[in-house]
C-alpha cells in the first residue's frame, strides 16, 4: 500500500503532537517512528490507521495504483500494539479460528499452522487470559505478521518479549514484511534496526505553537 501524507497534522485540544508532516510511504518500505516517550508515535501510527481524523492535512492511500478511501484502510490493515486487546476468555485454537474469519492469514498459513509458528503448541487448548505477558506478545505479533495485509503497523513490538521472544520477532518479521508498508513505532534499537527509513516524531514539532 503507498500512502502519502501531505501537511499533516494532530492536536488534542489545544497541544500539536506533530505538524507539517509530508512523506511517502511505500510498498515494501520500512519505517521506524522514533521519538522520546509521550512524543505522539503512537498518535502518528492511529492517524495513518485511519482510527484517529488528522486535525490538518490529508493522507492519501492506494492500492496496486487504485485510491482507496480511508474507511477502506482497516481491511487492508494489520495492527500489533500493546494497548489493543486479545479476546482472552477464548483458548488460543478459538481465537485464532475467530480472528482469521475477519483477518485472513496470509495463503499457506493455517491457524495450527501459526500455532507451531509461534512454538506455542503446548498452549493451543489454554484459555488466553492464563497466557504470560510474554505469551500474549507474541500471539498479537504473530496476527499482525502473518495477517494477510499489505499495511503492517507495528507500536514497540518487542514490549514484555525477553531475548528469545526479541529474537523470534527478528525472524519473522523479516520472513513477512516483503513488499507491505511497515510502519513501526519503537526506542528500542533491536526493534527496529532492520528498518530502511526512519521518521523522528520531533522532527515536526517546530510548528507545535499553541
Ligand atoms: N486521546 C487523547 N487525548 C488527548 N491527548 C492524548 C490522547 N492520546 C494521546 N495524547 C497525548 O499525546 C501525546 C503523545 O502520546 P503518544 O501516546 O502518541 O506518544 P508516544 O510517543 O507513543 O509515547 P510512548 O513512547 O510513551 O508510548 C501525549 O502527551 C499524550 O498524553
Amino acid at each position: 500500500m503507498q500512502i502519502t501524507a501531505t501537511g499533516l497534522g494532530k492536536r488534542f485540544q489545544r497541544d500539536w503532537i506533530f505538524r507539517g508532516l509530508t512523506r511517502v510511504f511505500r510498498p515494501g518500505s520500512a519505517t521506524a517512528v522514533l521519538g522520546p516517550n509521550g512524543a505522539g508515535k503512537s498518535t502518528l501510527l492511529n492517524t495513518f490507521s485511519g482510527q484517529l481524523l488528522p486535525t490538518e492535512g490529508t493522507l492519501t492511500y492506494s492500492l496496486s495504483g487504485q485510491s482507496l478511501a480511508v474507511e477502506d484502510v482497516p481491511r487492508h490493515l494489520a495492527y500489533a500494539a500493546p494497548y489493543l486487546e486479545l479476546l482472552e476468555e477464548l483458548t488460543l485454537l478459538e481465537l485464532l479460528r475467530f480472528h482469521t474469519q475477519f483477518k485472513p492469514l496470509r495463503p499457506g498459513v493455517s491457524p495450527d499452522k501459526l500455532i507451531e509458528l509461534m512454538y506455542l503448541e503446548k498452549a493451543r487448548q489454554q484459555l488466553v487470559r492464563e497466557f504470560s505477558s510474554g505469551m500474549k506478545q507474541r500471539l498479537k505479533l504473530a496476527l499482525a505478521l502473518y495477517a494477510d495485509t499489505p499495511l503492517l503497523l507495528l507500536d514497540e513490538p518487542t514490549t514484555n518479549l525477553d531475548a528469545a521472544g526479541v529474537a523470534w520477532y527478528q525472524e519473522h518479521v523479516q520472513a513477512t514484511r516483503t513488499g507491505r508498508t511497515l510502519l513501526l513505532s519503537s526506542n528500542v534499537p533491536a526493534e527496529y534496526g532492520f528498518c530502511d527509513e526512519q521518521l523522528l516524531v520531533t522532527d515536526f514539532q517546530g510548528l507545535r505553537l499553541k
